[in-house]
């Protein structure tokens, strides 16, 4: 099952990886996607390895981004890639059924791509603007996500969405209502004073059940 509540892990300014993987956990998120920009291969197998293991002390899902060898090595839950990374079939040949395999859709288009290419969830964004990733994509706003769900409904398209990008608490009734699957966030979590607080506040905007 997809969950509703896609955990993106980031450095803050006095925290690594490592740290807020495990306060999110503490905090109540069950899906952690390892997101860790500008290091080596090496660097990012090794952070991996530990998010396994705290992972799976909290019964949390592993998502790697990016990386689909080091998702293989640690055995991960899945991966996430987006546009300029490995194409899902490829990933599907290497990692085989079982993993989850998630895409990154900007548009209708790469959601009937995506949808083509038996993606188990599509990331759609950016909803807003956010500093959290670069080079960010045209917004979408509401307006762009609740077109792009509609299309999926005229189309037949069930592959659950996963909103992504600048969304706070106030923002998850409105993306709920469209038709989204759920919520990624990084910052919202990463940044709270009280993330037990922030986690049950996101997952009280969110649907229970499964999709
Ligand atoms: C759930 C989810 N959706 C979208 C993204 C973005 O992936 P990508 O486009 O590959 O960009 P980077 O995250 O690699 O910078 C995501 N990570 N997760
Ligand atoms: C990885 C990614 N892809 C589109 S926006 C984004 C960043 C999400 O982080 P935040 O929730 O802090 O905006
Ligand atoms: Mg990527």
């Amino acid at each position: 099952m997809i969950s509703r509540l896609h955990y993106i892990s980031q450095e803050t300014a006095d925290k690594s990886h490592l740290q807020n993987i495990e306060e999110a956990c503490q905090a109540g998120v069950d899906w952690v996607q390892l997101r860790v920009k500008n290091k080596s291969d090496n660097e990012v197998l090794a952070i991996a390895t530990e998010a396994k293991e705290i992972c799976k002390k909290y019964k949390a899902k592993l998502i790697i981004n990016d990386h689909v060898a080091i998702a293989k090595k640690v055995k991960a839950n899945g991966v996430h890639l987006g546009k300029e990374d490995m194409d899902p079939a490829e990933a599907r040949e290497i990692l085989g059924d079982r993993p989850y395999i998630g895409g990154t859709a900007n548009t209708w288009e790469d959601v009937e791509r995506l949808a083509m290419a038996g993606v188990d969830y599509i990331g759609l964004g950016p909803f807003r603007d956010t500093s959290t990733k670069e080079n960010l994509s045209p917004i979408l706003g509401i307006k762009g996500i609740s077109a792009i769900l509609n299309n999926m409904i005229i189309g037949d398209i069930q592959v659950p969405i996963i909103a992504i990008g600048g969304i706070q608490t106030e923002d998850i009734f409105d993306l709920q209502l469209s038709g989204c699957h759920g919520v990624a966030v990084a910052s919202l979590i990463n940044l709270s004073d009280n993330k037990k607080e922030t986690v049950n506040d996101i997952n009280y905007c969110l649907p229970d059940g499964e999709f």
